[in-house]
């Protein structure tokens, strides 16, 4: 827990003092500290609610980590890339021939960066449009109801009197001890979104997320990709039959996998990376080459530069500010959201939060449904979940049945020549109610928001196997899986 002394009050108190001689001090109801996907739509929501509404970025664009540097980048590369290795691989037996298929990487990012910025402006504009102030600097807490801006290029240094402040300052990338990111050979995920050059060898350290979806985007574009795991199973907290299948597709796509294995070591040596590794069980070490080292191993909450001391906000051991269920630190009008706190860093979640904690603040209630936060891994095939997996119904002790559909047997992936993958419901043995959706698939992360419907609304797989799904469909795969759990599907 990080402690206030006394001396830094006095020395704060008197700062704050000269600070308010020399500028005006503004008043707002609202005063949201970040402008991510958790900032921006409280931000936005508190103005539609009637509030005098303020939100401070330090980064020079709105949008967060997600728009910036995580989920927009990353998704506009994935996309891209993917339809560059189509071209390349897939078109010729649909009868169509390209010849002479460049990338040119400049324009590659480019598109990216375009993506980018039209998104972040985009956020600017809404800002405009509901009358939510945007002050273009750090803040950081003087006291429990003030904060100070200190702007950058193109913001105003200011004082900001709040009766409701709510902190959504992110997250930030986990750093490897004695592994020196220089995001050129050694990168974190910003580095390996911008890199000016395709590797032909690309090391990744964590077979999270993040190391997945990246190795996809430099695989595809020609890199060999080897993703050193500690555990052994890839893909963070994914169902373990849909992580081994995971698994199975990207080796075909060319993975290679060191699972089990932790990282000793990893230095740049001129132009290439030495990485020591050795093997959890078995002790045997190995010295990898790799021409990029991409350290993916997770992500932790970011409150550099906020002054969280000179209000005595409490940090647990993870470094999540803590609250309680309305979002609210020690101090009530002090809220917490997004990655900054617990539950998963997901930009949904955090937009959510955003949504629920302004909704504390204007009616006294809120609502995000923790057991129903979707997660989707933007591979080829996409993979996508939401609800309970088997390991963790099975340590509940929940008696649950399981039904599956192929899309090999699914006429639209067949006739999109696109039918890798399953859709796997999990149901109550007894009542049928849903309680977890897995799938791998093309479009899974668009269908998992029918599952995340079922949950919602506490349906039965029956109640959406009796639903009419159009034909030919994707779709019509999740209603047979449906079916599957409580009787004989038709197709497979
Ligand atoms: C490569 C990558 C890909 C990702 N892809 C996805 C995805 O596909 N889907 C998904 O759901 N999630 C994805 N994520 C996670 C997602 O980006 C985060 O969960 C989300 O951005 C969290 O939102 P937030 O508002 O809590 O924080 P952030 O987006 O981190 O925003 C916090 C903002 O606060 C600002 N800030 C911090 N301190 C201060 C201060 N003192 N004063 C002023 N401003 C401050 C920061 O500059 C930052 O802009 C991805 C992350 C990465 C790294
Ligand atoms: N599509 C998406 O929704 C998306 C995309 C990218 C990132 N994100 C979010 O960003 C966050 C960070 O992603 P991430 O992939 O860095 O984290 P992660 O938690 O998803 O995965 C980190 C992986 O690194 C492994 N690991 C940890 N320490 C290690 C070590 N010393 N050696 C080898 N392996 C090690 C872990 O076992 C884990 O598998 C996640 O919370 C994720 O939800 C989401």
């Amino acid at each position: 827990m990080l402690r206030f002394n006394t001396r830094q009050a006095f020395t704060r108190s008197s700062q704050f003092v000269r600070n308010l001689a020399t500028e005006a001090t503004k008043k707002h109801d609202v005063v949201i500290i970040g402008g991510g996907p958790g900032g921006y739509v409280a931000a936005i929501k508190a103005a539609q609610l009637g509030f005098d509404t303020a939100c401070i970025e330090k980064r020079g664009a709105l949008g967060g980590t997600c728009l910036n540097v995580g989920c927009i980048p990353s998704k506009a590369l994935l996309n891209n890339s993917h339809l560059y290795h189509q071209i390349q691989h897939d078109t010729v037996k649909r009868g169509i021939e390209v010849s002479d298929v460049k990338l040119n990487v400049a324009n590659f990012q480019k598109a990216k960066d375009t993506a980018v910025s039209q998104l972040t402006g985009g956020i600017a504009m809404l800002f405009k449009k509901n009358g939510v102030t945007y002050y273009k600097g750090n803040g950081s807490f003087i006291d429990e109801h003030h904060v100070k801006v200190d702007a950058i290029e193109g913001g105003e240094d200011a004082i900001l009197k709040a009766d409701n402040i709510i902190v959504a300052t992110g997250s930030e990338v986990t750093p490897f001890p004695g592994i020196t990111i220089d995001e050129e050979r050694i990168v974190s995920s910003t580095g390996a979104l911008s890199l000016k050059e395709i590797p032909k060898k690309l090391t990744i350290i964590g077979g999270g997320i993040i190391g997945l979806e990246m190795g996809s985007v430099y695989s595809r574009l020609g890199s060999e990709v080897t993703i050193v795991e500690f555990q052994k199973a890839i893909g963070a907290s994914m169902d373990g039959e849909v992580a081994k299948a995971t698994q199975k597709f990207l080796q075909k796509q060319g993975f290679k996998f060191k699972l089990g294995t932790k990282v000793i070591s990893g230095e740049r040596q001129g132009e290439t990376v030495k990485i020591e590794v050795e093997n959890v069980d078995s002790g045997a070490k190995e010295t990898l080459e790799s021409d990029v080292l991409l350290v993916a191993i997770g992500r932790r909450p970011y409150i550099g530069g906020l002054n969280a001391e000179a209000v005595d906000l409490e940090v647990d051991k993870r470094g999540r500010l803590v609250i309680d269920s309305q979002y609210r630190s020690k101090h009530p009008h002090i809220r917490v959201i997004g990655d900054a706190t617990f539950g998963p860093m997901l930009a949904h979640k955090a937009e959510e939060e955003g949504i629920a904690a302004v909704e504390y603040i204007k009616h006294g209630h809120g609502h995000v449904n923790y057991g129903n936060i979707p997660s989707v891994m933007y591979s080829h095939p996409e993979v996508a979940w939401v609800g309970q997996t088997e390991e963790q119904l099975k340590e509940a002790g929940i008696a649950y049945k399981v039904g599956k559909f192929p899309f090999i047997a699914n006429s639209r992936a067949k006739t999109n020549n696109d039918a890798e993958g399953f859709v796997k419901f999990l149901a109550d043995a007894e009542t049928q109610r849903v309680l977890g959706v897995h799938i791998i698939g093309p479009n899974a992360g668009e269908m998992i928001g029918e599952a995340g419907l079922a949950l919602e609304y506490g349906a039965s797989t029956e109640d959406i196997a009796r639903v009419c799904h159009a034909h030919p469909t994707l779709s019509e795969a999740f209603k047979e899986a449906a079916l599957g759990t409580f009787d004989k599907t038709i197709n497979f």
